[in-house]
């Protein structure tokens, strides 16, 4: 499994190395010279995201400042409110004291006189003296209670005196002094330190509620950093209120300023797939649509690697894929399937793999399966079986150099093609790879014997087979795909299914579970999502219901068992480039001699012409794989290429087999000096020829 950035390399191919040196962008600072400036400030793009981005966040700032002043959290209510609380502070809760001791005193004066009326009626001497003493006590005592009360009114007076001076006195002198001092300037900047004073003062309400006025999120502009990470994560419940994550890489603004990213471990013990399967709560918490939110595992368990773009990723223009660009391809290597969210190109090697790629109608899995085919259709020697059970026109431009296909949705179609690779193709193959002692076909090989090369079968739509069939053909239809799709894999069949409905239905259980390469586009349900990736990995948070409508072509890709799954977005190839394209794969096809019916190839011939002619065929197989661009080559080249399949010839025996002129034997410049060599016309002239005495 492997997910390349950059193509691998093809020494030997001019064409190749232009097109990678194309693809390969120019670093900006690629002596480091200018290590503390971000990347995004030498970009003219990524310094206007950057300005958009802060002009919403001013805007946003605005908008949040006008809402805020209808709640409680508004500065008017905050000015309010601290003038209330300076107030009530300046008097003091002492009053409650105050009114104590007066309640005393009234208690006390009631007794007192209560007792001195006694005294004034009794008539007994005796009892006259006791109540007269009686009444002195009571009379004492009411004193004290109207002195202590009269102390505590004091004290309370003096207490609000003196906060009052601290609280209005101060203000008053300082406003009074900027005033003097400043004019009209210094009173209004007096008045709005007091203001601000208050408001600060009343900064908090007393009654809970839901504005939360340090709320920070990407989704308003505010930029990620640490403690809105810690934030989210702990809103999300990933971590405890009291934990927090380990950064491993700071957060970043991308070059291009169009996302977020931040590499970080979860607090010790915590396994990655916690973070994972919280997405749509993290999203949230960051402020972000789930589409914009997208974490994946780090080289080791707890390391999360995290990416918000700051836009809905995906909803532009179609990406238009390098095929346009390739004049021929090998499919032995990795092709180009489409791009990730980090805007790298995802190239896949299909070789000893099968795919399965589902999404409801119009998600893009056509244009998915586009990128193989047309990848397969630029490699002549790779054998093409299409299969549409939907009879649309998806595969129609493909039909001139198909093997064999079906565009009608025909069972019986279907079941005579999937016949002839297990009773035709299968065996021989086998049969070839026996000759190598191996069990399988590989690069190698197809390198050195022209017998050995790929194919690729497509089934789009099983299920629309399924429904059409009878019992018997369907039961074998699916015998005979499962025996492909297993056996064949080695022999180098690569095998595509595509479908609408992810079910059981659609795709036979035992042939879903053996295709490796998995693509998830829009899906109606989680379970449909899963029937593509695998149990387990909507919930896991790879859902690819997740995937909104105007993302076309955008799937869920797995690149093989165990792969790590993304996002990726199939490159596009409209009608008119599907046609360019597969108008270049005939002609190479028709060079190559391997159209459907044309015969075996003119090298084929050649082969069956003594050793003359496959020292031919060799050099006509060296000029075809170096494509139409190639008119001619070095000697010593065709001499290498014929050593390498063990034809020992001398410069003096090709240059007696393909005669040349002097005009021909003219040198010509080869990386760097002057050669020998032979024109491409010649060498096919000849060969022409030997076919024709022979
Ligand atoms: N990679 C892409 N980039 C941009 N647009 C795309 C991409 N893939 C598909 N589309 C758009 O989506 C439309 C439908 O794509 P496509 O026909 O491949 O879907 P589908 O899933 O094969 O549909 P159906 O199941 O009906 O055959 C295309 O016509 C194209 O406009």
């Amino acid at each position: 499994m492997s997910i390349e950035t950059t193509p691998s390399r093809n020494p030997d191919d001019p064409e190749w190395e232009r097109l990678v040196a194309g693809l390969q962008a120019e670093p900006a600072d690629p002596v480091g010279d200018l290590p503390l400036v971000p990347e995004w400030t030498r970009d003219a793009d990524a310094r206007k995201a950057v300005a958009r981005r802060a002009v919403r966040r001013a805007r946003r700032a605005g908008r949040r400042w006008l809402a805020r002043q209808r709640t409680d959290r508004g500065h008017v209510k905050q000015i309010a409110r601290g003038t209330r609380r300076t107030h009530e502070w300046v008097v003091g809760f002492h009053g409650v004291h105050v009114q104590a001791t007066a309640h005393q005193a009234h208690l006390a004066t009631r007794e007192a006189r209560a007792a001195a009326r006694r005294a004034r009626y009794t008539l007994m001497p005796a009892q006259r003296e006791k109540a007269r003493q009686f009444a002195e006590r009571a009379e004492t005592q009411a004193l004290a209670a109207i002195q202590l009360h009269e102390q505590a009114r004091r004290k309370v007076r003096r207490g609000r005196l003196l906060r009052g001076g601290l609280a209005y006195g101060t203000p008053l002198i300082a406003d009074t002094v900027a005033a003097v001092e400043f004019g009209g300037i210094g009173l209004a900047g007096g008045i709005a330190a007091t203001l601000s004073v208050a408001a600060w003062i009343g900064r908090k309400p007393q009654t809970e509620e839901t504005w939360d006025h340090e709320r920070r999120s990407i989704g308003d502009g505010d930029r990620l950093d640490e403690p809105m990470l810690n934030q989210a994560y702990q809103a999300a419940k990933v971590i405890g209120g009291d934990q927090t994550l380990t950064m491993v890489m700071p957060c970043m603004l991308t070059a291009d300023a169009q996302a977020w990213e931040a590499v970080f471990d979860l607090p010790g013990g915590l396994p990655t797939r916690k973070a994972l399967n919280a997405t749509e709560a993290l999203a949230g918490a960051f402020g972000v649509a789930v589409q914009q939110f997208h974490q994946s595992r780090g080289d080791r368990e707890g390391r999360v690697h995290l990416r918000v773009s700051l836009q809905l990723p995906f909803t532009g223009a179609p990406i238009q894929g390098p095929l346009l660009a390739m004049e021929r391809v090998s499919l032995w290597e990795s092709v180009p399937m489409g791009v990730n969210l980090r805007s790298e190109s995802v190239w896949t090697s299909w070789v000893e793999r099968s795919g399965l790629f589902g999404g409801e109608p119009g998600s893009g899995k056509s244009a998915a399966a586009n990128d193989l085919l047309l990848a397969a259709a630029l490699d002549p020697t790779v054998r093409l079986y299409l299969a549409d059970g939907k009879a649309g026109a998806d595969i129609t431009p493909f039909e001139p150099i198909a093997a064999m296909y079906d565009t009608d949705g025909n069972p019986e179609r279907l079941l005579e093609i999937l016949t002839h690779i297990w009773e035709v193709e299968v065996p021989e193959r086998r049969a070839l790879a026996k000759e190598y002692g191996s069990r399988k076909l590989t690069a190698a090989m197809a390198a050195r014997d022209p017998r050995v090369y790929l194919a690729v079968l497509l089934v789009d739509e099983w299920s629309s087979y399924g429904a059409a069939a009878d019992r018997k053909t369907r039961e074998e239809c699916e015998r005979l795909l499962r025996l492909i799709v297993q056996q064949g894999r080695a022999l180098g069949i690569i095998t595509l299914a595509a479908t609408q409905k992810p079910d059981a239905d659609s795709v036979p259980t035992g042939i879903r579970d053996i295709l490796s390469i998995r693509w998830a586009m829009r899906c109606l349900t989680p379970q449909a999502s899963d029937t593509i990736l695998g149990q387990g990995y909507a919930a896991a948070g790879h859902n690819a219901q997740d995937i909104l409508k105007s993302q076309r072509g955008v799937g869920i890709y797995m690149d093989g068992e165990g792969a790590e799954p993304e996002l990726v977005r199939s490159y596009y190839y409209d009608d008119d480039e599907v046609e360019l394209i597969l108008e270049r794969a005939h002609k190479l096809r028709e060079e190559a001699g391997t159209l459907p019916g044309s015969g075996p190839s003119l090298a084929d011939r050649l082969r069956e012409r003594g050793t003359e002619g496959q020292i031919l065929a060799v050099l006509v197989d060296e000029f075809t794989a170096g494509g139409d661009n190639v008119d001619w080559l070095p000697g010593s080249v065709l001499l290498n290429a014929l050593r390498a399949v063990g034809l020992d010839v001398t410069p003096e025996r090709l240059a007696a087999l393909v005669v040349r002129s002097p005009a021909d034997k003219k040198k010509r410049e080869w990386a760097g000096s002057l050669v020998a060599g032979y024109p491409r016309a010649l060498v096919f002239d000849t060969a022409q020829q030997l076919i024709e005495r022979t």
